[in-house]
């Protein structure tokens, strides 16, 4: 089954993609504990751009970020990191600061991966961030958009909780990119400790429904349509120990229903056996018929940060490149679960290996 994404011709466009977000430092201590720690391994991480870094370091698509930064010496370190994954850093803009963060400053979150019966825990020090502060004048969208062309857009609920103007931006960009033919896909990423300060669940939900009517491929985890959208999913335990696939289905019907611009609705199905253990798969919807992923139970997890957003960027390949939703949720799944096997907050994976993987190649060593 093909789904039409009415995608802009490439020839017409600078970027196959790019994405709209905050991307911090992440400091990781390994196999240790942030709160012993004495070293530090530094990443790049952000919700949105995790995604099409995905895009161009996996999947060769031409890509770009849109974010901003504070202009020191961390907002160098985050620059360079993001040119070592082939994303154009041109569209960054540079705050001024004044030395000391009281002006603005570049996110930094600190995040360890669990192991066994010990789940990941993250701690982030991300409040007045230079992207938190930006307003929809701080970028051209019309340029972005419509002089450079851009064939597709990611942006996702992580950026639009930073603040009342991250929220305002969202929609301008979003509307912009659409003005100008550019699909949209937005990542629920529902985060409680974020919204807390500016409204809670309310502010969330009364957030996202209304963005929500602009995006054309709406992609969410196992809680994000309910926390986001206040969509019911019956018959799941409390603690999501066990996940009900037909309540899963029900609930994206009934948000396609609902949100009749949705031309692709997915997401990923986790449940956590413990944090290096995991059943993973994903499901997508297109045209009223809906496609499972490959299971993958019992997937060893190494690093799970990411492991969502590397799901988007192998689905938005696979309906950029084929237009097969099937296709899709399996290029989606492989790399998300190929991307948790590696450190990090994104994907070290080739393409050759997501298809390897979604082919049922197994671990053997190759040399
Ligand atoms: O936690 C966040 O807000 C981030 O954007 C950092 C990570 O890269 C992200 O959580 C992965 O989805």
């Amino acid at each position: 089954m093909k789904v039409n994404m009415n995608l802009r011709p490439a020839e017409e466009c600078k970027f196959d993609a790019v994405s709209l977000g905050e991307i911090m430092l992440r400091l990781d201590p390994g196999e240790g504990r942030i709160r012993t720690a004495r070293s530090f391994r530094a990443w790049e991480g952000g919700g949105e751009y995790n995604v099409i870094r995905g895009l161009h370091k996996c999947f060769g698509m031409n890509t770009a970020v849109i974010t901003a930064f504070a202009d020191n010496e961390v907002g160098k370190l985050m620059k360079d990191f993001i040119e070592q994954g082939g994303v154009d850093t041109s569209l960054i803009n540079w705050k001024k600061t004044d030395g000391i963060g009281r002006l603005c400053r570049n996110g930094i979150n600190f995040t360890e991966r669990g192991f066994g019966i010990r789940g990941a825990v993250g701690c982030s020090d991300r409040a007045n961030t230079a992207i938190s502060q930006a307003t929809p004048e701080d970028f051209d969208f019309d340029y972005i958009f419509g002089t450079l062309g851009v064939r597709w857009l990611h942006t996702g609920g992580i950026y639009a909780a930073l603040s009342e103007q991250s929220c305002k931006t969202v929609i301008e960009a979003i509307k912009t990119a659409k003005k100008y033919g550019t699909i949209v896909s937005y990542d629920l990423n529902y985060r409680p400790s974020m919204w807390s300060a500016i409204g809670g669940l309310e502010k969330a939900q009364e957030v996202n429904k209304e963005i929500a009517k602009y995006v054309d491929v709406m992609i969410g985890n196992e809680e994000d349509f309910t926390a986001c959208l206040g969509f019911k999913i019956e018959g799941n335990d409390e603690n999501l120990k066990s996940l009900n696939i037909e309540g899963y289905k029900k609930m994206i019907n009934e948000a396609a229903k609902t949100y009749p611009n949705f031309k692709v609705v997915a997401t990923t199905l986790r449940t956590v056996k413990t944090a290096t253990v995991n059943d993973w798969k994903a499901m997508c919807w297109a045209d009223g018929e809906i496609f499972m992923s490959k299971e993958y139970p019992g997937l060893e997890i190494m690093d799970r940060v990411g492991g969502g957003d590397s799901f988007a960027s192998g689905l938005v390949y696979g309906l950029m490149t084929t237009e097969d939703p099937e296709a899709a949720v399996n290029y989606g799944a492989a790399h998300g679960a190929l991307a948790m096997t590696t450190p990090g907050d994104t994907s070290m994976a080739s393409k050759d290996e997501v298809e390897g993987i979604m082919g049922g190649a197994g671990a053997r060593v190759k040399r």
